[in-house]
């Protein structure tokens, strides 16, 4: 399908640009990468992300020649800033995986060996904040992240190279106290999130932001599926969660362990109907066409097309 904004690839058509890059994973460095309940093959990782940080590599250099021509006509020493690399998608559609598995694969390049990773969700309000606001039911959406710190965090990195952000627990289901996590001088970050793709607007009576986190980014990649597809992942993750993570007594979802799995099922549709569709549907789908890459994913999480921004 292709459309005024995308080129379309087949998988098989995709596979191609691989050219001659080696693959340098075996099946245990895979097993460390997967999250909960996801697959993740050597031939996804063959056939969709080694053509996928082949384009990336190629666009680091080039955006690093691009740099160095703007030091030299202003005549100053040539800085090297990071490349910042966004993941965007909905909750439970695999963003984390494919985010975890480019740092593997990037860092085995000579060209950028250092890449960090930053997960939007240290940006969401601590609880109590998110309580005060009324957004408990609104986690996820553009109103529960502290926006003006996230743009403040890239621009950082952009200018200085260096910037802290605060640690989010899925087990507390909040942010961890006085925990933060630095990133230093990386050759690349990667910036995954539900809602990095997103414009941001004026807050009632405020004026329109000079900056947007699309402002700091170098290539943006949405991970894509049906929606239908992605709520089976997320019960199935939930109901996978159940029987692991939520028992540890610590877990902001301890109380599920006990009751049926009937119960917690119900819950995690109504999770899903209420929160994560709803958030899909009105403000993550919405920042598709603006990406530069698309991977869209068919039911058993492997890619079957590869859209390519034109312009
Ligand atoms: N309640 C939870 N407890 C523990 N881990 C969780 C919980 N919810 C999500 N996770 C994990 O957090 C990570 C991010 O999940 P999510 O934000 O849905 O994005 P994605 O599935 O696109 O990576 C995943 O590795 C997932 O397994
Ligand atoms: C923390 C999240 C909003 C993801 O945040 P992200 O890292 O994408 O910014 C999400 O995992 C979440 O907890 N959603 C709330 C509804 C739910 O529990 O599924």
């Amino acid at each position: 399908m292709e459309t005024t904004s995308h080129s379309a690839f087949t998988r098989a058509e995709w596979a191609r640009l691989r050219s001659s890059v080696p693959m340098p994973l075996v099946e245990s460095d895979l097993e460390a990468l997967r999250a909960t309940g996801e697959p993740l093959s050597m031939a996804e990782v063959e056939e969709v992300f080694l053509p996928l940080t082949r384009l990336i590599n190629l666009h680091v250099n080039a955006t690093r020649t691009m740099a160095r021509v703007a030091d030299d006509f202003v005549g100053r020493p040539a800085a090297r800033r990071p490349y910042v690399v966004a993941v965007a998608g909905s909750v439970a559609v695999g963003k984390s995986t494919v985010a975890r598995l480019l740092r593997t694969l990037l860092s085995l390049w000579p060209d950028h060996p250092r890449v960090d990773l930053v997960a939007t969700d240290g940006f969401i309000y601590p609880t109590k904040e998110l309580q005060a606001r009324g957004l408990m039911q609104r986690k996820g959406y553009p109103e529960s992240y502290d926006v003006r710190r996230m743009i403040r965090f890239l621009s950082d990195i952009r200018t200085a190279g260096e910037a802290s952000l605060p640690v989010y627990s899925h087990q507390a289901y909040d942010a961890l106290p006085d925990v933060l996590q630095t990133v230093s001088h990386p050759d690349i970050l990667i910036f995954e999130g539900l809602n990095v793709l997103q414009l941001g607007s004026a807050a009632e009576g405020k004026p329109t932001p000079t900056h947007t986190a699309t402002d700091f980014f170098d290539l943006t990649i949405y991970v894509d599926a049906e929606p239908a597809d992605i709520e089976q992942w997320y019960i199935r993750r939930f109901m996978l969660l159940k029987a692991t993570a939520f028992q540890n007594p610590a877990s902001y979802f301890h109380h599920l362990a006990a009751i049926s799995d009937d119960e917690a099922q119900a819950f995690a549709i109504k999770l899903w109907q209420t929160i994560n569709l709803p958030n899909l549907q009105e403000n993550i789908l919405p920042t598709r066409p603006r990406a530069d890459v698309v991977v869209h994913k068919r039911a058993d999480h492997a890619a079957d097309q590869v859209l390519l921004r034109r312009f």
